[in-house]
């Protein structure tokens, strides 16, 4: 029988079981992450995030992410902010920027003095073989937005790779829109090797936007922050959006600020909020 510490934390109700794997053993490959993520049967939570020493020189940590399926994956913007507060909070680290390497490239959080974290997220990729995406045809896959046959239903989608796959689609009304259809079935869309994380955006002003998501791998969550980074990154490049000027991206669990440039080389920075909610021990 093993024991295992962990925290629970979320951002903006995006919520994780963190484990400190560098003063504990852990081996994530033999733990049951589908069982514990469950809201009924389990500890309840969207992604595990386990915290390893770094695998390179230049970085400080490595950070892991699982989503509720038990699936690893690259990135992810909520939990980058809580393993901010996480190894600050546990002296793990005295730097207040820290240098985090993920599957999905090296992020740069920073614990800001109003108790926010800002999040260097690197840059996003837009060709679909980074997605990964396929085109339905030569044409589509030069186009900015591209497009995903639900069955006979033609879906016009932008494609950002944030360290993760993002599918962003424009709607009127994301109170209204079919999240929970589209993005089943979108999200493990044979056009989407690797599945994709699906997002509905409502533009309301040139800075300010409404997101869900459909989190591959999770179901739709309350806030998802490479979501949000992805979505103010296509509506940037589709002219909705305004380049360099904070967007305000409301998600159902609270908001998130997104800054980009505009140009492929440009970072993506993310402002927002991590807490902890409980500390706990389980045992399998
Ligand atoms: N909630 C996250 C994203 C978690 C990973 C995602 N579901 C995937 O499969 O890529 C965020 O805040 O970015």
């Amino acid at each position: 029988m093993n024991t295992l510490k962990f925290t629970k934390m979320h951002g903006l109700g995006n919520d994780f079981m963190v484990v400190d794997g560098i003063n504990q053993r852990f081996d994530p490959a033999a733990a049951p992450i589908a069982a514990w993520a469950s809201r009924h049967t389990g500890i309840g939570f969207d992604q595990l995030l386990l915290i390893e020493a770094p695998q390179t020189a230049v970085g400080d940590f490595r950070y892991r992410i699982f989503n509720a399926d038990g699936s690893e994956v690259e990135q992810c913007g909520n939990g980058a902010r809580c393993f901010v507060r996480f190894v600050t909070d546990k002296q793990l680290t005295y730097k207040r920027e820290i240098v985090v390497e993920t599957a999905g490239g090296i992020i740069l959080p920073r614990l800001a003095d109003n108790g926010l974290v800002d999040v260097d997220m690197g840059k996003p990729l837009f060709a679909p073989e980074y997605i990964p995406f396929k085109p339905i045809s030569q044409e589509d896959a030069r186009a900015q937005t591209h497009t995903v046959l639900v069955g006979t239903e033609p879906i016009p989608v932008s494609c950002v790779n944030m360290g993760n796959p993002h599918a962003v689609i424009v709607v009127d009304d994301v109170a209204a829109a079919p999240v929970a259809r589209l993005g089943e079935a979108i999200e493990s869309h044979p056009q989407f090797p690797q599945r994709v994380n699906v997002g509905f955006m409502q533009v309301l002003s040139p800075q300010h936007i409404k997101l869900r998501v459909f989190e591959r791998g999770t179901g739709e969550t309350q806030a998802c922050g490479t979501g949000a980074c992805a979505a103010a990154v296509a509506g940037i490049r589709l002219g909705l959006l305004d380049a360099e000027a904070p967007v305000q991206v409301d998600l159902p669990g609270g908001s998130l600020h997104i800054r980009w440039a505009g140009s492929d080389a440009d970072h993506v920075l993310m402002t927002g909020p991590a807490q902890t909610v409980f500390e706990g021990e389980v045992s399998y």
